[in-house]
């Protein structure tokens, strides 16, 4: 019987690390373990990081993120990718050479600005190079609404004000918009993150705020949750719908790990589905 190579669906995430493991390339790989795709990563920088904060990043050399994209090309078939932390406007230049040049399939891009604990992972000077390189290769963008502050270059207080900025932010060439809710404080029990599609439906996703401060690596297992689902064949709404429920019980099923901002439970939505 003839073999079927590359039968299985593969997920790429080009990122940083996080040595804690809650965030950045760990969660992405624990995700996509859990919803069952191969995943592949290429390592745009490089984290001393835990719970309590990010204590020192550096980047990799340009090519040594070219030698890793090529490495993937030759040999896998990658179904879906997505971005993460790229660090600089360098970085993100190559990054999206690298995209343009292999065809990785439908592109998140979680456009990772500032960590929690407050450090910086992508230089101010690089969110140009996002809009005018990377923004027009993504299917999805997924900043939450501090990113969005710093695209549009406003504050974003009210619900119509976040809807506002999708749609300018779909005007600069990405198809389908996703302003994450994590950080908007709306005076509601809700965490309430706003999709803008290609075809200018929308929709509001809606969940019971948490009351945690272990949501380390939010941001990075929604946008690889949807990579992985898109992969499988979902369509986007299908893939966000379902990141929405996974993310809400790995949020809401704390493990106990870390001094900080603790990680999220990667098994949860499994275990979930297996009661
Ligand atoms: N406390 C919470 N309770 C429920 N859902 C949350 C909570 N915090 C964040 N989320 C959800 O996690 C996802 C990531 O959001 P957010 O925290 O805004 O992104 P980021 O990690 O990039 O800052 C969104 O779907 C958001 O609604
Ligand atoms: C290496 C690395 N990448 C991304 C992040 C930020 O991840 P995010 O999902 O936004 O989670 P928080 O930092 O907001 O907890 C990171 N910290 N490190």
């Amino acid at each position: 019987m003839e073999e079927q190579i590359n039968s299985f669906p593969q997920v790429l995430t080009l990122a940083g690390t996080d040595s804690g493991g809650g965030a950045g390339i760990m969660a992405d790989l624990k995700t996509m373990q859990s919803r069952r795709v191969f995943g592949t990563a290429v390592v745009v920088a490089v984290t001393a990081q835990n719970t309590i904060g990010v204590q020192r990043s550096m980047m990799m050399p340009t090519e040594m993120i070219d030698e890793q994209c090529a490495s993937l090309a030759a040999d896998f078939e990658i179904k879906a990718c997505k971005t993460g932390m790229l660090g600089d406007a360098v970085r993100v230049h190559c990054v999206a050479e690298n995209l343009r040049k292999y065809d990785f399939g439908p592109l998140i891009v979680d456009p990772v600005m500032i960590a929690k604990g407050g450090a910086q992972l992508l230089a101010d000077d690089a969110i140009q190079t996002v809009k005018d390189e990377l923004l027009p290769l993504a299917t999805l963008v997924t900043p939450n609404l501090v990113e969005a502050e710093r695209f549009v270059g406003r504050k974003l207080q009210t619900k119509a004000e976040v809807q506002a900025a999708a749609h300018e932010l779909q005007q600069l060439g990405v198809q389908n918009v996703m302003i994450k809710g994590g950080h908007l404080d709306l005076a509601t029990n809700e965490a309430a993150d706003y999709v803008l599609f290609a075809d200018h439906t929308d929709l509001w996703l809606s969940s019971p705020r948490i009351k945690t401060k272990r949501t380390h690596g939010t941001g990075d297992t929604l946008s690889s949750c949807m990579a992985a689902e898109l992969a499988k064949g979902a369509t986007l709404k299908e893939a966000v719908y379902t990141a929405k429920a996974y993310i809400q019980a790995a949020i809401a099923n704390t493990i106990q790990v870390g001094h900080g901002h603790g990680p999220l439970n990667h098994w949860a939505y499994a275990d979930q589905q297996a009661d």
